[in-house]
């Protein structure tokens, strides 16, 4: 097992990772920026590396100073949390030829053949898990979208090959908007992937965003922990996910599982994955692979049991994972609420500034991933989101009463995500599990 883990991230799942790592008995190393000197998760953690000013590029995305305190702390493994350097495979490769330290993650292989986003539909061709219908290859010209526009019908939608999170996708309506849509997914692919290739898929009106978690090891089992719902989004931001989706039954369930499972077999893949599908009249289609550990992963937690980012640890360190598939069981229903300094009545824009209250609810059932505390100053050079309520009940409607009686002890200082929060919890649509991809986009008319 390693001795010494440094993480290469901040804020909550810098946080979430060090408690992996002090149950397992491993010492821990935080990095961090000029702006987050004074940050929870460099109090955590026992020892603190200073990387760089604030902004992100010049520290958490840093690979040479990350790099050169693994070194310098003697660190013998990363794990590089989400977002950040998280799914840069060129970083992986460099920490996996770095002598005695371990990427905690998927080897640097797999993140490029699955990043590749026509290259992993391919690869789940050949595992016989369904795709949304479209290409396995990069389109060029305007001529060839507009074929296709004819073959699957519109819309359709143009999506940047080394994109995902719906950076660099375009949707097309009609043959007279393929132009300017090809032009801009082009220039988006290039602009954020440094990646210009882009491919063409069905655009499926109205799906229900489902992914099945996976755990794989390196001695050839791969598993799944079952699926997470997170259909409610703005703007392509996850706004409240859920374990288990109320879009599936049992039968359904079983299969897309399994699905994943061939999926990263195929792939070679190890560690925690997310295979991320879109579900529609009971079909469900693969869409793209998250190969890091996710926001989210914690309802996925809370209703098996499972503690994905020690599992995440063992794996790397060369472990077997200490349980089959048939022990894997689905108990209760969880949610998640992503707490965001943003103020929802001014179009979600971001609320930094000093945390002068900041009470947190508990009980039953409650569970709060921050790294923050009254008094904090929250700065505005990261992500917004600065903690996440967690709510576990035996079911979605128990799960329901749970989270409002949460949302309304959870006072913050600063303007937050908390009342939108509470309003969805009274949004028919929403408690009947109703909602699909599109629900917010269209229903909530934005102030902005
Ligand atoms: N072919 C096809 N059809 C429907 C889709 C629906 C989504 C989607 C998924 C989740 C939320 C959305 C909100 C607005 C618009 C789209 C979505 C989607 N996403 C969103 C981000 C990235 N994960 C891909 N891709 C789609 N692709
Ligand atoms: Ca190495």
């Amino acid at each position: 097992m390693f001795e010494t883990l440094l993480v290469a991230n901040r804020g909550e799942i810098a946080v979430r990772v060090m408690q992996a790592c002090e149950e397992l008995g491993i010492e821990t190393v935080a990095v961090y920026s000029d702006a987050d000197r004074s940050a929870g998760h460099v109090a955590y953690a026992d020892e603190a590396y200073n990387i760089g000013p604030a902004p992100a590029n010049e520290s958490y995305l840093d690979g040479d100073a990350i790099l050169e305190v693994a070194d310098r702390a003697g660190a013998d493994a990363i794990h590089p949390g989400y977002g950040f350097l998280a799914e840069n495979a060129a970083f992986a490769e460099r920490v996996e030829a770095a002598e005695g330290i371990t990427w905690v993650g998927p080897s640097s292989d797999a993140m490029t053949a699955l990043g590749e986003k026509t290259n992993a539909r391919r690869i789940m061709q050949r595992a016989d898990v369904p795709v949304v219908p479209g290409t396995t290859e990069p389109v060029e010209t305007a001529a060839e979208v507009r074929d296709l526009g004819a073959e699957f019908g519109y819309p359709i939608a143009i999506k940047a090959e080394g994109g995902g999170g719906g950076r660099g996708m375009k949707i097309v309506r009609s043959d007279d908007e393929v132009d300017d849509a090809l032009t801009s997914a082009k220039r988006e692919g290039e602009a954020y992937f440094g990646n210009d290739s882009v491919y063409v898929e069905k655009f499926l009106e109205d799906p229900k965003h489902v992914e099945v978690q996976i755990l794989a090891d390196e001695h050839g089992t791969a598993l799944h922990l079952g699926e997470r719902d997170c259909s409610l989004q703005r703007r392509h931001q996850k706004v409240i996910e859920e374990a288990p989706s109320p879009a599936l039954d049992a039968g359904l369930r079983d299969s897309i599982g399994d699905a994943a499972r061939r999926g990263v077999r195929e792939a070679g893949y190890t560690n925690a994955g997310t295979v991320e599908f879109l579900v529609e009249d009971s079909q469900f289609y693969f869409m793209e692979v998250n190969t890091r550990i996710q926001v989210e992963h914690t309802v996925t937690e809370e209703v098996t049991g499972i503690d994905i980012v020690r599992e995440q640890i063992r794996i790397a360190a060369g472990a077997e994972l200490p349980f089959a598939q048939a022990d894997v069981e689905i108990d209760g229903h969880a949610m998640e609420f992503r707490i965001n300094a943003e103020n929802p009545a001014a179009g979600f824009a971001p609320t930094p500034g000093t945390l002068t209250a900041y009470d947190p609810p508990g009980g039953l059932g409650v569970r709060i991933d921050d790294a923050i505390a009254r008094g904090d100053e929250i700065a505005g050079d990261y992500d917004s989101m600065i903690a996440k309520l967690i709510v576990r009940a035996p079911t979605r409607e128990r799960c329901l009463e749970r989270s409002r009686r949460a949302l309304s002890q959870f006072d913050v200082g600063v303007e937050t995500t908390v009342p939108f929060h509470r309003l969805m919890l009274a949004d028919e649509t929403f408690r009947a599990g109703g909602h699909t991809t599109s629900y917010l986009d269209q229903s909530v008319e934005d102030d902005d």
